[in-house]
């Protein structure tokens, strides 16, 4: 039977969207807001990448400047010091697809030649030549949703339809993508958990995500950690908030998400098995 689901080819490294698939977080930084210099050398960050694939990552998402409100802005020779030789060493040692998380161009095409089949921009390729290398690069892109910027997006975020407002932004970049030459097979669309959002519109936004099914590109959902997982559960550390996490992304999966974005591979693996078995089992015969 000829599988028509559908699946992105990351630089040659296909990734296959049949199921929710696991996208390992390799934060190359001092100061993440969860894992911050805990892989912030080459030898560490290729070590940790390889530990994710062989937990179950299906790809990699390699970053080499955190994102989290205060962090301190990374030079792009700074960046590209960080994430080359990560992305060079896990493209010759593994097979799975890898992610460059990166706003800038120049990061973009360093990262591409060094063997990532798939940019992750968390700006939505709306910083000056981004658009176009990204078109040039002929990769699969993700744009997320941000208000703001990372210094303040958190300081009162406020919409009036936060759904409303995250789809048509979502739309509006998907657009000028597809008119800067991007093929629509290769966006996929995040909703920025996080980025300009509390926990009311973090959850609102989880809780509505089918409606982004109908932008017709694979959704791929972040809250990994997250402070809204925090602020749910209670727990402190980001590191203790596993369960949180491995929930919210199994409620994302199931309202569409086909990319799970997540510092716990392992957990999140275990918990997608689980729901593949139920899934797996045949509706009711009509009587
Ligand atoms: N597409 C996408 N990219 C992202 N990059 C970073 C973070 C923040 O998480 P993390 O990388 O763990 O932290 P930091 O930015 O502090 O390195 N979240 C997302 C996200 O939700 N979606």
């Amino acid at each position: 039977m000829f599988d028509t689901s559908p699946q992105l080819d990351c630089g040659g490294r296909v990734l296959r969207l049949d199921r929710p698939r696991v996208m390992g977080i390799v934060n190359v930084t001092p100061d993440s807001f969860s894992d911050g210099g805990a892989h912030d050398t080459t030898d560490a960050a290729v070590a940790h990448g390889l530990q994710l694939v062989a937990e179950g990552a299906d790809l990699l998402d390699i970053g080499g400047e955190s994102t989290r409100p205060g962090a301190a802005p990374v030079s792009v020779e700074e960046e590209l010091r960080r994430v080359v030789p990560v992305i060079q060493a896990l493209a010759e040692r593994t097979q799975v697809p890898l992610s460059v998380d990166t706003f800038k161009p120049e990061v973009m095409r360093a990262a591409v030649a060094a063997g990532a089949g798939m940019i992750n921009d968390i700006h939505a390729l709306r910083q000056d030549g981004a658009l176009a290398a990204a078109a040039e690069l002929g990769v699969p892109v993700v744009l997320m949703h941000m208000q703001g910027e990372p210094g303040s997006m958190q300081d009162t975020p406020q919409y009036d339809d936060v759904v409303a407002e995250v789809h048509r932004f979502l739309a509006e970049r998907m657009f000028s993508a597809e008119m800067a030459g991007i093929a629509k097979k290769n966006l996929v669309i995040d909703l920025g958990f996080g980025f300009g959002k509390t926990t009311e519109h973090n959850m609102t936004l989880l809780a509505r995500s089918e409606r982004f099914v109908e932008l017709g590109v694979p959704m791929l959902a972040g809250l990994s950690r997250k402070r809204s997982i925090g602020e749910l559960t209670g727990r402190e550390q980001p590191r203790d908030r596993v369960a949180g996490s491995v929930a919210a992304h199994l409620i994302a999966a199931q309202r569409g998400a086909t990319i799970l974005r997540v510092h716990d591979v392992a957990a999140t693996v275990d918990a997608l098995k689980i729901w593949a078995a139920v899934d797996a089992v045949p509706a009711p015969r009509v009587a």
